[in-house]
């Protein structure tokens, strides 16, 4: 089997919160591990506060992640660049952030931009490497003198995205590259990165809370409940047989007309029990299952997104065991922000709190 060219084992960040007289500890993540082979689209899908952008930003070494491995063509880079990453790291690794308005200086002319990743990775910014990376995303040359102000949201992102590419880099983090953008231009970015894949070979974590664009763009797919990852695999896998209850939570808020029990109050208040309290453990048969181990159970045979079926083998479609209850209190407060149909204070939450008072 090759090795992916990125691998993060046992990832936990945990962060300092509140005043110096009542301390305490947020853990955003907790023990996460997952691979990010060359030339896929990885999507990480989960609510807000489930912890998505705290993992891109360890990636990027924009955090520092409390425990665990990053491992970079198999090299521990947080053993070997303890403080801060090298320049050789942030060449391969580039993050694309979601708000395009905030990522570029507005004073400066998008040449300004290219330029200056050109350079500051020792590429010369001469006028054809410009034109490429423009080209390449799309936007025409006469862009280069424009100033952000001048461009639309999806064409400042496309910029965003070529600012990346200036250091050819093999990962790209896209932290919600598209929900600032409208509908109608999001689904060219999303054309852009899949092209950016099958051209140049880019790894991609592309993290979002939209289900259908996960869909549409992904290899794999990543589910992320309260700090953990919770379902993975293969993207249409996890999308068209959802083997967690939170996941099934998240996709019964997505409407779908073809789908009977799309928002059904009582299936999510059970959904929610199943999560917060659970009894039973469908995968569990095999005797490998415990509460205190966070065992994976293989629930579909390992391939790529169907789009792509001469790509080869991928990740097996697997799910953490039921009978796990999510370890943080995040938890908690992850499902209280969903939706309560009704005003309806479903019992798994209200339980949940009592037990946490
Ligand atoms: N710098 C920080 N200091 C304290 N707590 C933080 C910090 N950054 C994140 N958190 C907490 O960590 C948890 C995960 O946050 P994170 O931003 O990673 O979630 P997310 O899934 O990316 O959400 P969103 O989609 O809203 O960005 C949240 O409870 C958040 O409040």
């Amino acid at each position: 089997m090759t090795q992916p060219l990125l691998s993060v084992r046992g990832l936990t960040k945990d962060f300092q919160v509140g005043t110096v007289f009542s301390r305490r500890r947020v853990r955003a993540v907790n023990d996460v591990s997952f691979d990010l082979p060359a030339g896929r689209i990885t999507a990480l899908v989960g609510e807000s506060g489930s912890g998505k952008s705290t993992i891109a930003r360890c990636l990027a070494r924009l955090e520092q992640p409390s425990t665990g491995q990053v491992l970079l063509d198999g090299e521990d880079v947080l053993r070997t660049e303890r403080r801060r990453a090298s320049r050789a790291y942030r060449r391969k690794v580039q993050m694309v952030f979601q708000d395009p308005f905030g990522s570029l200086n507005p004073v400066h002319r998008i040449e300004h931009f290219l330029t200056r990743a050109l350079v500051l990775h020792g590429h010369s910014a001469t006028p054809e490497a410009l034109r490429e990376l423009i080209t390449t995303v799309g936007l025409t040359e006469d862009m280069l003198q424009s100033y952000p102000h001048e461009l639309s949201g999806g064409q400042r992102q496309r910029v965003s995205i070529a600012r990346a590419l200036a250091v050819e880099p093999r990962l790209i983090l896209a932290d919600e590259p598209t929900s600032m953008l409208d509908v109608s231009v999001r689904v060219g970015v999303l054309n852009l990165m899949r092209r950016l894949r099958d051209e140049r070979n880019i790894a991609m974590l592309y993290i979002t809370h939209d289900l259908g664009s996960a869909r549409y763009l992904a290899d794999t797919t990543m589910v992320m409940f309260a700090g953990e990852l919770v379902e993975g695999g293969d993207a249409l896998a996890v999308m068209d047989a959802p083997a967690h209850p939170y996941t099934r939570l998240l996709l019964s808020a997505v409407p779908d007309p073809e789908r009977t029990g799309s928002y059904d109050p009582v299936e999510r208040a059970r959904l929610r029990e199943a999560i917060l309290n659970p009894t039973f453990c469908p995968y569990g048969d095999d005797g490998t299952c415990s509460r205190t181990d966070p065992v994976r159970h293989i629930v579909g045979e390992a391939r790529w997104g169907s789009p792509r079926p001469e790509a080869g083998g991928g990740q097996p479609h697997w799910v953490r065991c039921h009978l796990r209850a999510p370890a943080s209190d995040i938890a908690r407060r992850v499902l209280k922000a969903t939706d309560r149909p009704d005003g309806e204070a479903t019992d798994a939450t209200e339980k949940a709190e009592t037990t946490a008072a």
